[in-house]
């Protein structure tokens, strides 16, 4: 007998899914989900100002702001951190004992999601690349989850990416400094690569398409590559040659690596105040 196999990255999820909070991160999940082939009769969205398409995604099976509530499989929380103490508590009818708990906020430890909503806690740090499904994601557990717990988590994040698992909460300040924020540097660096052709003469339009095509085939050959990214930068440096001659500035005492060594720190102390 030949058993079937289901690629289907969802098959471990059998009950309701709730997303608390479809914003930018929690939208972008949803649609990396959705695009991955989470059946939309399965998902609830809690959304006080939803978006043009979150609300067309009513029209599409996705139960929006319903009235009555019952404990879910899984309870996604993506709302803002500061914005947590006052909606955690609503989240509490859609929360059992065994509920998977899947929280994407920034600073909020574990303990307090135990505190505020109960149930089993998975704690994740995302990016928005999820949408397209080339995010990464870090996550811990809460002791309580359930090996069942874990694979259906792991199977939620890499429908949107890649996934790491760390035991250390602790980790979580420094993960969210690099990948959580990080897609913000990259973008950043279009603008700012963007804005330093047209101060050396280049027409706008043309400065913002050779960045934004520089910046994301960069990416994509990185992607790609078993390169590392040193080796990738030196295939782009020819000796005594132009980007030699950049790299002096951007490799020099107060280039690249002091700045982002001082960007990734302050990120790294908000986080941390965020738990606050
Ligand atoms: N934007 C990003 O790149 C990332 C964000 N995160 C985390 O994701 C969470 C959301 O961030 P964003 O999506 O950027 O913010 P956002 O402001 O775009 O989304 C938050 C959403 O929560 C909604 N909301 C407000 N009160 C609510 C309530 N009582 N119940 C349900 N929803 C409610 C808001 O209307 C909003 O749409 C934050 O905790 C953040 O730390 C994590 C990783 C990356
Ligand atoms: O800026 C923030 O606080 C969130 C967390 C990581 C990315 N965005």
């Amino acid at each position: 007998m030949v058993t079937a196999v289901s690629n289907n990255p969802f098959q471990h999820l059998t009950g309701t899914l709730v997303l608390a909070g479809a914003g930018k991160m929690g939208g972008a999940m949803l649609t990396g989900w959705l695009a991955g082939g989470l059946d939309p009769a399965r998902v609830v969205v809690i959304e006080p100002m939803p978006s043009a398409e979150i609300t067309a995604l009513a029209a599409n099976g996705i139960r929006l702001n319903p009235s009555d509530a019952a404990p879910a499989e899984v309870v996604v929380v993506a709302v803002k951190p500061q914005m947590f103490r006052a909606a955690g508590p609503a989240l509490k009818p859609w929360v059992s004992e065994s509920t998977l708990v899947l929280s994407i906020m920034a600073g909020t430890p574990i303990m307090a999601l135990q505190e505020v909503v109960g149930g089993a806690v998975a704690r994740a740090m995302p990016n928005t690349p999820a949408a397209i499904g080339r995010g990464i994601t870090v996550a811990v557990p809460a002791g309580n989850v359930s090996a069942a717990q874990r694979a259906l988590t792991d199977a939620l994040l890499l429908a949107t990416g890649a996934v790491e698992w760390v035991d250390d909460e602790a980790l979580m300040d420094a993960v969210t400094a690099v990948s959580g924020s990080g897609p913000a540097y990259v973008f950043l660096l279009a603008e700012e690569l963007a804005r330093a052709g047209v101060a050396a003469g280049l027409p706008e339009a043309l400065a913002t398409r050779l960045a934004r095509d520089t910046v994301s085939g960069a990416g994509e050959l990185l992607h790609r590559s078993e390169l590392s990214s040193a080796t990738l930068r030196q295939n782009v440096t020819s000796p005594g040659g132009t980007t030699a001659a950049a790299l002096a500035v951007l490799m020099g005492a107060d280039g690249f690596q002091p700045l982002l060594e001082r960007a990734v720190a302050a990120a790294t102390a908000r986080s941390k105040e965020l738990a606050k």
